[in-house]
């Protein structure tokens, strides 16, 4: 094996918080810088526990290093136990999920799920770090749980993946165990949690048949290619000890579901052990990155132009709302949060301070006769003897006044403007 260096040694932490991030200095920071702008594609390593997805990740790395291109590595199960490849940043140099177990008093799985949790509040350092070595490195691989549904399955899970899959191409690498997947009721429930995998992440996928130098992959591609293959496989091999087969027509039903499903990703086989098939898997990498660029890629711009957008009118609302609450704009109401007297009309309509319910002293002032000017004209010249008047009468200065906002914001009082 090209790369069997010793993992580094997780640190103890003293509480089970993520401290910052760690970056280990391996061989990806060498990689010769290309010409021009480069751009990775992340690989997403999931799999059912002893899938093979650590050998795997190891086996990628050997052969990567061998074309010179070594990959940037995240492993983020926190329960490895032997890790024989060095990754550049390690979940465990960050949380100890042992730790974690003792002190939220917490079985392993639920001490894998908090760790993960933990990290995933330093992810955005993580990508900080990942981004910066962008430019030097054609693959990053990113190693997953054991318990595929720590990751598929939880929040954690699915903000690391939205994180890294808005901001660097991702592929998503399916790992299945060949040897285990050869009755029809193994391989379709394997089938059908690669499809809600997809489904869910919506990222370009590749099927990855390990272990086929135990167990070939063709009758898996048979299956996949030829749906009455497999109904006859199910009824040859899908009777259980009793001679039952109450599960045949579930499952060829599925089948014919599942049709769709396979038009849409890649299968390769290959082993870990003997190196078999890596050629083929970067090569469905790499044709899985040009149909991120295609698809995804554009479907993640529309949606994030959507968000904008949103975001943006939602800020235009805000401040027209605000100005009319000014009443610094048209001073149009809202029909449906304008509050109404008990004779049913619109104090608001009618208020000229504002597009507000009037309060007493407002209404006082209104009542007031004096207060009544014929004409536009007529006002403007009462208020600037008002002025002239409030000149010589400090004791009126408009600063010391408190103007509250009636009805509904009776409780806001602000200081009159200078
Ligand atoms: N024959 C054969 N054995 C393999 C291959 N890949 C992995 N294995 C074996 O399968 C077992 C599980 O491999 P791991 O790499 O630990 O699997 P994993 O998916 O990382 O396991 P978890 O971390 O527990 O989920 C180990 O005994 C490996 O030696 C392969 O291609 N061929």
């Amino acid at each position: 094996m090209a790369d069997t260096a010793a993992p580094p040694a997780p640190s103890q932490q003293p509480t089970p918080q993520a401290s910052q991030p760690a970056e280990s200095s391996t061989s990806a920071g060498k990689a010769p810088a290309g010409a021009g702008e480069k751009e990775p594609v992340v690989v997403l390593v999931i799999g059912m526990a002893g899938s093979g997805k650590t050998t795997l990740m190891q086996r990628f790395n050997s052969y990567l290093h061998s074309k010179d291109t070594p990959p940037y590595i995240l492993n983020l199960d926190p329960a490895v136990s032997h890790m024989p490849y060095a990754a550049n940043i390690d979940i465990r140099d960050t949380v100890d999920y042992k730790e974690v177990m003792t002190q939220y008093n917490l079985g392993p799985n639920g001490g894998i799920m908090t760790a993960l949790n933990l990290f995933t509040t330093k992810f955005d350092q993580v990508l900080g770090f990942v981004e910066k070595r962008a430019q030097d490195v054609d693959y990053v691989l990113v190693d997953t749980p054991g318990q595929i549904e720590i990751f598929t399955w939880s929040a954690s899970g699915a903000i690391i993946t939205d994180a890294i899959a808005s901001s660097l191409p991702t592929v998503v690498a399916y790992v299945i165990d060949t040897p285990r997947t050869t009755s029809p009721a193994t391989f379709m429930s394997n089938m059908l949690y690669a499809c809600s995998i997809l489904y869910k992440t919506r990222l370009p996928f590749i099927l990855v048949f390990n272990k086929v130098d135990v167990e070939p992959h063709d009758f898996a591609l048979e299956w996949m290619e030829d749906f009455e293959k497999f109904q006859a496989a199910l009824a040859e091999r899908g009777r259980d000890e009793n001679g039952e087969n109450y599960m045949n027509s579930l499952m060829g039903s599925m089948c014919l579901v599942l049709e769709e499903f396979y038009n849409s990703l890649r299968a390769v086989g290959v082993s870990a052990m003997t190196g078999q098939g890596m050629k083929e898997f970067f090569a469905a990498v790499d044709d899985a990155h040009k149909e991120y660029n295609t698809d995804y890629k554009p479907e993640l711009e529309r949606v994030r132009a959507e968000r904008e957008a949103k975001a943006e009118a939602a800020k235009d609302a805000n401040l027209e709302r605000m100005l009319r609450d000014m009443g610094m704009s048209g001073g149009g109401k809202s029909a449906s949060s304008a509050p109404t007297t008990s004779a049913g009309e619109d104090p608001t309509a009618t208020n000229p301070f504002g597009p507000f319910p009037r309060n007493d002293r407002e209404d006082a002032y209104l009542d007031n006769e004096d207060n009544h000017y014929d004409s536009e004209d007529e006002r403007i010249e009462a208020q600037m003897e008002f002025e002239e008047e409030a000149d010589d009468h400090p004791e009126l200065d408009a600063q010391d006044v408190e103007v509250s906002f009636g009805g509904n914001r009776s409780d806001l009082s602000f200081p009159a403007p200078q």
